[in-house]
């Protein structure tokens, strides 16, 4: 890909969009089928940067992985033990992938070393290593304190049987306890310290272990009951919904064009939070209609483009798709309890800022807000700087549906989760 893209001013016309598979749950199966006692067979895998990441860790780990075709891998469970015990492993800008390999690895009886691009390295972690300290593991940093890279010893038992951790700065510290923490065969009581953010990330980790044979029992997210003495069981097959937080652009485009755009891979039953954003869209003013495996979205032509104050702390992804939708209404809107965004693939509350400010838009930058009102013809042909950040880059692209020309610089971070994004959104383009 160049190293920028060049996007006209488009009209989208009415079209059925596949989704690429889930980042979430594909790393979350993957980590969850290596650990169980049998083999899996997943279907419809992510195939992307984070996907990467955790797979060569796998492997590096000692799984026996073969994928027949792209998107399907038969995953050899290795009974909650790597057998590799001396690793050093590459997780690039993998939350997913590096969060919950930290707490697997650290109940482990070996010496690996984890680490990530410069990024990660600022992305916090102390959370979690606070927590798994608490219950006998062995973790260094390696430069920075509370930051990867990250180095961990053998774990040693503590008799501690219940855990604290904070849950407001990430949900993911919370989903590695809970998935690793079984490994030891113990019962544990994991409790949240303070307010819990993101929390439907939680909902799908435990629909996910219960799939694989471990329920967790827990009182409204503030104490989870992990059992004693369980072994994770992997379903013969398992199929990984697409993505939720993709889906958002194309219903996003949906809605801004008034055509009906169907996202084909999450539907009404789908276990990912982010399809939430869809009642985002509809107090915005869009047509929706759910089928079992995909979603619709549209506009009436009478039906402007509703302003929005919304709390989006549920759907701290496809909550930045909504500043798109907020620049649309030509109205003042606010997206509020949006800290996390701060320590994610960049500062994206800032990059945000910043970018929108290019285009003409008046911005309000607050510490968990970000206030938005396009009040003046945005100017053509800005150069969105992207932060390698594949949502900066992916929802700059929606700003072509509003009469504007836009060039997105360094497009190819969208292969942290879709690859083909560009290739999708210009099929839909007229
Ligand atoms: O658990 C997960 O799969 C994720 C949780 C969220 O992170 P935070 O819990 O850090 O907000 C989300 O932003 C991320 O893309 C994926
Ligand atoms: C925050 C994100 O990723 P990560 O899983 O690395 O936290 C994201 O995909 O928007």
């Amino acid at each position: 890909m160049k190293d920028f893209i060049f996007l006209p001013a488009s009209t989208i016309q009415a079209s059925r969009v596949r989704l690429p598979g889930s980042k979430s749950i594909s790393n979350r199966t993957l980590l969850l089928a290596a650990l169980a006692d049998n083999v899996c067979v997943l279907h419809d895998v992510l195939d992307s940067d984070d996907t990467q990441r955790m797979l060569e860790a796998l492997q590096v780990l000692g799984v026996a992985i073969s994928s027949p075709q792209a998107g399907t891998h038969q995953v050899q469970g290795v009974t909650g033990r790597f057998p590799t015990t001396e690793a050093k492993l590459f997780l690039g800008n993998a939350g997913t992938a590096f969060r919950p390999l930290t707490a697997a690895l650290a109940v482990m009886q070996g010496h690996y070393h984890l680490s990530g691009v410069a990024r990660m390295h600022e992305r916090p972690i102390g959370d979690l290593v606070d927590a798994l300290r608490l219950a006998g593991a062995d973790i260094s940093y390696e430069q920075n304190s509370g930051y990867p890279p990250l180095q961990i010893a053998p774990w040693q038992d503590n008799g501690v049987r219940r855990v604290q951790v904070k849950g407001n700065v990430s949900s993911q510290f919370l989903t590695a306890l809970l998935m690793a923490l079984p490994l030891t065969g113990n019962a544990y009581d994991i409790e949240v310290v303070g307010e819990l953010i993101s929390k439907p990330y939680i909902d799908i980790t435990l629909k996910l272990m219960a799939q694989f044979g471990v329920q967790v029992a827990h009182e409204n997210h503030q104490v989870f009951h992990l059992p004693a003495g369980v072994v994770y069981h992997a379903p013969a097959t398992l199929h990984v919904e697409g993505d939720a937080s993709s889906a958002s652009y194309f219903l996003a485009a949906g809605l801004i064009s008034g055509q009906k755009i169907t996202v084909e891979g999450v539907g009404k039953n789908s276990i990912q939070g982010d399809v939430a954003f869809v009642d985002a869209l509809v107090q915005c003013g869009a047509q929706v209609s759910y089928g079992d495996n995909s979603i619709t979205v549209w506009r009436d032509a009478k039906q402007a483009i509703q302003a929005f104050d919304f709390d989006a702390n549920h759907i701290p992804d496809a909550a930045m798709t909504l500043a798109i939708v907020a620049v649309a209404s030509g109205q003042p809107c606010s997206i509020r309890n949006i800290e996390s965004w701060r320590v994610k693939e960049t500062d994206r509350l800032s990059a945000m800022t910043t970018e929108l400010r290019k285009l003409g838009v008046l911005v309000t930058e607050g510490q968990d807000y970000i206030s938005i009102h396009a009040q003046a013809p945005l100017k053509p042909n800005v150069r969105i700087d992207t932060y390698d950040d594949h949502r900066m880059a992916m929802c700059f692209s929606l700003i072509a549906l509003l009469d504007t020309p836009i060039i997105i610089i360094e497009p190819e971070c969208v292969n942290k989760t879709f690859p083909t994004y560009f290739k999708e959104f210009a099929k839909l383009c007229v």
